[in-house]
C-alpha cells in the first residue's frame, strides 16, 4: 500500500490569499491536509492525550456508568465494538474506546465520569482553542471561494461541535481477524474535523480519481502538525467543489495502541446551508438548499 505527505499549510503566513488558495487546492483534490504553526501549543495537545490516557485506563465498569446518550447532549463513552463506522462491510465494530463532550461552551458537567471531570476546565480550554483553529480554517476556505470571511465561520458557534477522545486496542482475549477494521471506512458528516494523532500511522484515505491509484493510501503525518478534514456538509456547501473524503483506520499488526483526539466541526441548529458556486454563471442544482435541524425535530 501506498503512502501519501499531505498537503502542508503553514497558517503563520501573512499572505493569507495565497495561504486561502493553497488550502482550496488542498481540499479540492484530498480533501485532507495538515496545517502548521496552527497556534495550539503542542504541550497543550500532550496534556489532553495524558487525560485522555488516564480516563481509558480507569476502571470499565466506572467508564460503563457514563455512556454515551443522545439525552446526555451526546456525550459519554463508548466502548469496544460499540460502533461500527461501515456497518455494510465490517462483521465486526470498530476496536476503539471512545469519549465524546458536546454541548459547548456549556457542555453538562453532571453526566461526566469522574476523571474527565476532574479536568473539566482544561479540556474546555482545549475546545475554546479548537474553536478558534475552526475559525481561523473557516475564515480562510470563505477568503479561498471569494466569499466575505465570515461566510461559514458565523455559522459556527460552536454548540454542535463535538471533542472525542479515541483510543484504538484489541481487548483482552480477542483475536484479531483478517477484516477488522479499527474504524471502518467513513465520511465525517460536519463541516471540518481536527484530528490529533499521538501514535503516528493507522490513518487512510481513498485517494482521489485523477491520483490513479485504487488501492488505499496511508497517511504519513509529522508530530507538530494537525491533520484537517472536509466533512460531508461543508462539501455540500461548497457545490462539491471541496472534497469529504472517505478514511478509515487500520492500526500496522505489531502496534498495540494509539490514542488520537477528533474535533468535530459542525454547524449550529437552524443553519440553511445554500451551496455557494466559484463561478456565478454557474447554475446547475440552484435551490437546493437544507437546513440544519436539532436531532429531536
Ligand atoms: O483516529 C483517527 O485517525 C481517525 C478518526 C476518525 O476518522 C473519526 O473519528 O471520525
Ligand atoms: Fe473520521
Amino acid at each position: 500500500m501506498g503512502s501519501v505527505e499531505l498537503p502542508s499549510i503553514d497558517l503563520s503566513l501573512k499572505d493569507s490569499k495565497h495561504v486561502a488558495a493553497e488550502l482550496i487546492t488542498a481540499c479540492k483534490q484530498w480533501g485532507f491536509f495538515t496545517v502548521k504553526n496552527h497556534g495550539i501549543p503542542l504541550e497543550d495537545v500532550a496534556r489532553i492525550f495524558k487525560i485522555s490516557d488516564e480516563f481509558f485506563n480507569s476502571p470499565l465498569e466506572e467508564k460503563k456508568q457514563f455512556m454515551f446518550k443522545e439525552e446526555r447532549l451526546h456525550s459519554g463513552y463508548t466502548g469496544h465494538v460499540g460502533e461500527k463506522l461501515d456497518a455494510e462491510h465490517q462483521c465486526r465494530g470498530d476496536m476503539i474506546e471512545s469519549y465524546d463532550i458536546a454541548g459547548f461552551p456549556s457542555p453538562d458537567s453532571k453526566v461526566n465520569s469522574p476523571v474527565i471531570q476532574k479536568y473539566f476546565l482544561e479540556l474546555k480550554a482545549f475546545q475554546r482553542q479548537c474553536h478558534y483553529l475552526s475559525l481561523k480554517i473557516l475564515d480562510l476556505i470563505a477568503g479561498g471561494f471569494g466569499l466575505s470571511s465570515d461566510f461559514f465561520s458565523k455559522y459556527h458557534s460552536s454548540s454542535k461541535d463535538i471533542l472525542r477522545l479515541l483510543k484504538y486496542s484489541i481487548p483482552e482475549g480477542v483475536k484479531r481477524r483478517e477484516h477488522d477494521e479499527d474504524a471502518g471506512a467513513h465520511s465525517d458528516y460536519g463541516s471540518i474535523t481536527l484530528l490529533f494523532q499521538k501514535d503516528m500511522g493507522g490513518l487512510q484515505i481513498r485517494p482521489p480519481e485523477s491520483y490513479n491509484v485504487a488501492d488505499w493510501l496511508k497517511v504519513s503525518v509529522d508530530e507538530t502538525s494537525i491533520v484537517v478534514n472536509i466533512g460531508d456538509m461543508l462539501q455540500f456547501w461548497t457545490s462539491g467543489r471541496l472534497k469529504s473524503t472517505v478514511h478509515r483506520v487500520r492500526l500496522d499488526p505489531d502496534i498495540k495502541s494509539r490514542q488520537t483526539i477528533a474535533y468535530f466541526v459542525i454547524p449550529d441548529s437552524e443553519t440553511i446551508i445554500d451551496p455557494v458556486y466559484e463561478d456565478e454563471n454557474e447554475s446547475e442544482g440552484k435551490g437546493n438548499s437544507v437546513k440544519i435541524v436539532p436531532a429531536s425535530e
